[in-house]
């Protein structure tokens, strides 16, 4: 299997701040990736960082063969920020028209990809009201369906699921079971640890450094852990890296 991402002892600082430190991970398609870890822990940077929306501070990423950034992979990448890049003023409609616009898709494509992702994630009877007028839990899943909207080879989803109901992350879930199964690249940062366990490959990040790493069966083994709470309570209060 083709390595589609490849994290080359990657570093962040932002100002004096170290936020990332030494940062080794490679990413194959047809798999979810999990980064879990504390609140600030430096998932976000990590992921925009693949997204190729910030540069790292040394080392390199490469999507697709190619370093990050690059234009060139936008239409290759999906990302759903944790905050959204909606435009308020505009139905929600309008915004995945944009989008479609942005990523050059035609008329038609536009048309089917736009039911498509407005079915995915329940707006389908709301995409003509303005974004102002939806609730917090709308708007993400509005942005969920511009990450899709181009059906991108890498998905790159920062806590996709806050804000969203039982059935609806139900349904999320299977669509990207199926994604993952037309063998997408899908990368997920959570706080939810039974989604966790559903991801093929977990990096647990403390500190700025991958803590700990593999799949959650490896990972509950590693530490004797019954559930994947106490994988991350008990990963935490090591020191040293695995
Ligand atoms: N643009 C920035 N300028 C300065 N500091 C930043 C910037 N972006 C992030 N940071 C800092 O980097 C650290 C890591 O932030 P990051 O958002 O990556 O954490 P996280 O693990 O995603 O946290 P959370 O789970 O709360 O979303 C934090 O201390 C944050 O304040």
């Amino acid at each position: 299997m083709a390595e589609q991402i490849i994290i080359n002892n990657v570093s962040k600082s932002f100002g004096n701040a170290q936020v990332l430190t030494g940062i080794d991970f490679d990413m194959d398609s047809g798999r979810i990736y999990g980064f879990i870890g504390p609140s600030g822990a430096g998932k976000t940077t990590l992921v925009r960082m693949i997204a190729g929306l910030d540069y790292p501070s040394a080392g390199s990423i490469y999507v697709l063969d190619k370093v990050v950034p690059d234009r060139s992979l936008m239409q290759h990448v999906g990302f759903m920020a944790q905050s959204d890049a909606l435009y308020s003023e505009l139905t929600g409609r309008e915004n995945l028209a944009f989008y479609c616009s942005l990523y050059s898709l035609k008329k038609n494509v536009a048309k089917e990809r736009i039911a498509y992702t407005a079915g995915l994630v329940g707006l389908e009877n709301d995409l003509n009201k303005k974004v102002s007028q939806y609730s917090g839990g709308m708007k993400r899943r509005l942005s969920l369906a511009i990450a899709l909207l181009h059906n991108p080879t890498i998905i790159i989803l920062d806590e996709p699921t806050v804000g969203i109901d039982p059935e609806l992350r139900r349904s999320i879930w299977e669509e990207l079971a199926k994604l993952k199964a037309q063998g997408k690249t899908i990368i997920m940062t959570t706080h939810v640890m039974d989604e966790a366990e559903r991801c093929d490959y977990i990096a647990m990040i403390k500190d700025g450094t991958i803590l700990a790493s593999g799949t959650p069966y490896h990972l509950k083994t590693q530490y004797h852990a019954a559930s994947f709470d106490d994988v991350f309570i008990k990963a935490g209060r090591k020191q040293v890296p695995l």
